[in-house]
């Protein structure tokens, strides 16, 4: 990364986990993290910050987003954006990324649990037996299997439940105007297209749609009217899709059998009509609350930021020309940033050709993987932006011939990026959510490896007591191995080392290990 003349300041609002803080805080911005500020104390501060990161608790409003006047990015750590003001981040032309895969298992998960729960009134049962009561025939609930499960919204989410539902041996229906036949019937749900024939239908009824103008109040008296005696209704989306005080009403009627809410309509609030009812399953926005969701968020997040604060590729911006890019593609942003600046240090200068091979649904987007490859390429050479609209011209500039194709060979990955650069090899692949890139071949030795911040790469003849020379002269030298992948090339008398160290070795260090195992090529790499 070029040196920079001020220190870019994050401010975090909202509790991200501290891997993502770290991941910026290792990049060398200054990050603020500010958990209980006001309204007037964030826009008061908002001037000073380059960037922003918040989940669903701080408003972003027009206001603050006038007052951020050196804001370039705002990141949110979660999947809806409707805290933040777009329009008016548009307006200032600062984009808007989010992390739209990162909770929505947990989301889905957590309709289950509020689905069962408010089902078998588990957390009514709970509360006797924490009373020293033991009354059983208290609580006489209802299965799931050969229910019908009404889902309304087949995004995302509503994907995940209804599959989650079928496990249960729930007859699945649908309601989504936006939603194609053929994604309903390969989730195996009857989608119809008019609500109030769903609403009849269903013992169980999930909502998964945005809060909009449209959905506002979308179940109403007149809807809860439709709905099946005794039915119970889950609601994970957000607060207002459903009238608390019609759904209250039709409870205290016995119509409604329980309900399990996470998002009320006020937010925080505890005043709701439904709180006087045993059988009403209240959790205070918690759907995203999971350590693996919050992991996913705030370490993703914080590298679409980064990102952003670089000037390269962001891939999940929602106001601005990367929008919609798959997370098949874009998790393979940050390793094609990654091995781009991998080979120039191999090859120690800008190559004059760069050519990406990719297989798999990573292969979706080529122009963008191509786009950070270069980036990563670039970045070692004093152009750390390169995004997918002037790739082509710093290519130019810097003299790189590139080009991109995809395979039909993805090596047994689900996905996999092989990256050439003046005839040195790179391959990986990210398996997972956790976008993890793995090297799995270097200079075509095969290997697997998460290469760290600092790396020693070796190659040498295979003989028996190399690796103890390497490791005893490194012990001596005050330098940590955290680990160690040895890659084979078949037919090759030799092998590659790659070490991770935990402090970058000093290059006398590193032609000390050379001598003394002979090593034909040596390298120490810095991400
Ligand atoms: N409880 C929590 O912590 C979390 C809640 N959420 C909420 O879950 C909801 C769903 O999220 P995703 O599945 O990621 O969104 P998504 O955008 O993938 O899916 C939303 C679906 O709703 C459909 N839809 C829009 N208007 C509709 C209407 N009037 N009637 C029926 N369908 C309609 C869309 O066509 C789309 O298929 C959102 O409201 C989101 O805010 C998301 C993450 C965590
Ligand atoms: O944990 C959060 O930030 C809220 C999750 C959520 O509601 C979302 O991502 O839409």
């Amino acid at each position: 990364m070029p040196a920079r003349e001020y220190a870019v300041k994050i401010l975090i609002t909202d509790k991200i986990v501290d891997e993502g803080i770290a991941i910026l805080e290792k990049k060398g911005y200054t990050v603020d993290t500010r958990y209980d500020l006001t309204p007037d104390e964030l826009l008061a501060v908002a001037p000073d910050y380059d960037a922003f990161i918040v989940r669903s608790a701080t408003q972003m409003t027009a206001e603050v987003i006038a007052a951020a006047k050196n804001c370039k990015i705002i990141g949110r750590a979660g999947v809806t954006c409707d805290n933040i003001d777009v329009d008016a981040a548009t307006a200032c032309g600062i984009p808007v990324c989010n992390v739209p895969t990162s909770n929505i298992v947990s989301a889905a998960e957590h309709t289950m649990a509020l689905m069962l729960a408010a089902a078998r009134e588990v957390p009514a049962a709970n509360a006797s037996v924490h009373e020293g009561a033991w009354r059983r025939d208290a609580f006489m609930g209802h299965e799931l299997f050969e229910k019908t499960l009404a889902i309304f919204g087949l995004g995302r989410i509503g994907g995940l439940v209804a599959e989650r539902a079928r496990a249960f041996g729930m007859r699945v229906v649908g309601y989504d105007p936006y939603c194609s036949p053929s994604r309903a019937s390969q989730l195996g749900v009857a989608l119809y297209d008019d609500m109030s024939e769903v609403l009849p239908l269903a013992d169980f009824i999930t909502v998964h749609v945005p809060r909009t103008e449209e959905t506002y109040h979308m179940f109403a008296a007149e809807q809860f009217a439709m709905m099946k005696d005794g039915v119970v209704l889950v609601n994970t989306a957000r607060g207002g899709i459903i009238d608390e005080a019609a759904m209250a009403d039709f409870m205290a009627a016995g119509r409604v059998f329980a309900c399990g809410v996470d998002m009320l309509e006020s937010e925080p609030a505890a005043d709701t009509p439904l709180a006087e009812f045993d059988r009403a399953v209240l959790t205070p926005h918690l759907g995203a609350n999971t350590e693996e969701a919050q992991m996913r968020a705030g370490v993703n997040i914080a590298r679409y930021v980064a990102n952003g604060l670089e000037g390269l590729v962001v891939p999940t911006v929602i106001n601005m020309v990367a929008d919609d890019l798959a997370d098949s593609v874009a998790k393979y942003i940050p390793a094609c940033q990654m091995c781009g600046s991998m080979l120039a240090q191999l090859g120690g200068d800008v190559p004059k050709t760069l050519s990406i091979m990719a297989a798999g649904p990573c292969a979706g987007d080529l122009q963008v993987l191509s786009a950070s490859a270069l980036g990563g390429v670039l970045s070692r050479h004093g152009q750390a932006s390169v995004s997918t609209e002037n790739a082509d011209a710093s290519a130019r500039r810097h003299g790189v011939k590139m080009d991109a194709c995809a395979s039909a060979d993805s090596r047994g990955y689900d996905s996999i990026v092989s990256m050439e650069a003046d005839g040195l090899e790179i391959s990986v692949t990210v398996p997972g959510s956790l976008h993890e890139a793995h090297i799995v071949s270097i200079l075509r030795y095969r290997l697997d490896v998460v290469p760290a911040d600092h790396s020693l790469v070796f190659l040498y003849a295979d003989e028996p007591g190399q690796i103890g020379r390497i490791g005893t002269i490194l012990g001596e030298e005050g330098i940590n191995i955290s680990t160690m992948a040895i890659g084979k090339r078949a037919g090759c008398h030799e092998v590659l080392v790659f070490l991770n160290v935990e402090s970058e070795a000093p290059k006398e260090v590193v032609d000390r290990v050379s001598d003394a195992i002979g090593a034909t090529r040596a390298w120490s790499i810095r991400l």
